[in-house]
């Protein structure tokens, strides 16, 4: 967690980025403090990697300012390689390199490196260790990934989609090794489209689209930000048409699923509903009432934005 005397990791002042004249970062502003894991969330094409990109020095940016750690990315400065490790969504290796080879050969890059084994081991890797790249499984090679973004005992970490293609239990563990470097004092900055993971590691996310920052809070600010919506899911007694409902003051979305129907809108909706529903004979079963999370408060913004 952030203290009060943390320092900035990441500071990003309008980004600017083009491919061939066309704009896709149009002025991406955040910062990353020391010893927080902050999130990129947005729609595919919003211009995540390419804010990860330029901030690690990998692409060069068309405006617009970046200081990780008070250095500036485009100047390729080898003291920023010791401090930066970065993952990124597609990476390739010769087809014959083991992975002990591989990431014996990344420790040799940095002045402190963590031990090869340490971080096989920690990844659950120990079994591939003399297994060549190209007979990695996806999984295997996302976890190499990791492995190698954090051999050389980063202060900040990007880390790009990095449990896509993870089965849910290495998902978890990949979580709990961040929560780990987290207490550890390592800065993290996540590329991600699971809600679920940002919801649960992030301190602060921000949510791009179109290239722009739409909104920067925490994960229960930005789930607030939304708190009016509630879901309430029932089984009818008796079957019902959704048309009801759906015609009720304050009644957003109606569907039904399996035998369920699930009624999307603000508190006040609530007596609506079983007021009607009284009024129709019928009974509900198995209530549940759900409020807004991030994935809701993401989906809100993305369709706000997408509004003319
Ligand atoms: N090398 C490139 N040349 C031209 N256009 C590019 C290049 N890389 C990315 N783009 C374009 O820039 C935009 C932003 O791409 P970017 O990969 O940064 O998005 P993203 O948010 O990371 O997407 P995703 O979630 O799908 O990974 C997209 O429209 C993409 O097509």
């Amino acid at each position: 967690m952030t203290s009060d005397t943390a320092e900035q990791a990441i500071t990003v002042e309008h980004l600017q980025k083009s491919y061939h004249d066309r704009r896709v970062l149009s002025d991406v502003s955040f910062d990353v403090v020391e010893g927080e894991i902050f999130g990129l969330l947005g729609p595919n094409g919003a211009g995540k990697t390419t804010i990860v990109e330029c901030i690690g020095g990998l692409r060069r940016r068309g405006g617009g300012s970046i200081s990780v750690f008070g250095r500036d990315p485009a100047d390729d400065d080898p003291e920023l390689r010791d401090v930066l490790g970065i993952q990124l969504q597609e990476s390739a290796l010769p087809d014959k390199l083991t992975v002990g080879e591989a990431l014996t050969l990344y420790a040799s890059f940095y002045p402190d490196p963590q031990s090869p084994d340490v971080v096989m081991e920690r990844l659950g890797l120990g079994p591939q260790r003399d297994t060549g790249f190209a007979k990695l499984s996806g999984g295997q090679k996302q976890r190499l990934s990791v492995a190698l973004a954090l051999i050389g005992r980063p202060r900040v970490a990007i880390l790009d989609e990095l449990t896509t293609g993870l089965d849910p239990q290495a998902r978890r563990e990949v979580w709990s090794m961040l929560e780990e470097l987290r207490a550890d004092g390592v800065t993290l900055l996540l590329v991600s489209h699971f809600m679920e993971e940002a919801q649960r590691l992030c301190d602060r996310v921000a949510i791009i689209d179109g290239g722009r920052v739409v909104a920067l809070d925490s994960p229960g600010a930005l789930a607030a930000g939304v708190d009016t919506l509630h879901r309430l899911s029932f089984r009818p007694t008796r079957p019902l048409d959704p048309a009801v409902l759906q015609q009720l003051p304050g009644v957003g979305d109606v569907y039904t699923s399996d035998d369920r129907i699930t009624v999307t809108g603000p508190d006040a909706m609530f007596e609506e509903v079983f007021v009607s529903l009284r009024a129709c004979g019928v009974g509900a079963q198995r209530v549940r009432v759900e409020s807004a999370d991030l994935e809701d408060a993401f989906v809100e913004l993305i369709n706000r934005e997408e509004q003319p």
